[in-house]
């Protein structure tokens, strides 16, 4: 086998190793998406009951054990995340 069919077999092993990573990425994408609006839908149980109880949509002291919960799991950029689910599930604030 020469060089540069050694290198096709290579690039074609790259190429298989990453578009089935990738697929998989787009299935877990999916699979976290549908997460994501199960938490919303989740989250706005909770919020209807506490504003029909007269509660506010808010409830602080809660989204700081859910961000703290997040950092401790995945750092700084967890924090972030934290913040956009509890966007998505809450509206801006
Ligand atoms: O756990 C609550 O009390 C909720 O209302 C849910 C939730 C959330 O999405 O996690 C939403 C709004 C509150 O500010 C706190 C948390």
């Amino acid at each position: 086998m020469t060089t540069t069919q050694q290198n096709t077999v290579t690039d074609t092993d790259t190429e298989t190793v990453i578009g089935d990573a990738r697929e998989r990425i787009d299935a877990l994408d999916d699979r976290i998406i549908g997460l994501v609006q199960e938490r919303i839908a989740v989250s706005a149980v909770v919020q209807d009951a506490r504003i029909a109880s007269g509660g506010r949509r808010v409830h602080l002291s809660r989204e700081m054990e859910i961000i703290a919960h997040y950092s401790d799991a995945l750092g700084k950029p967890g924090t972030a995340l934290a913040m956009t689910l509890l966007e998505l599930s809450r509206g801006r604030v």
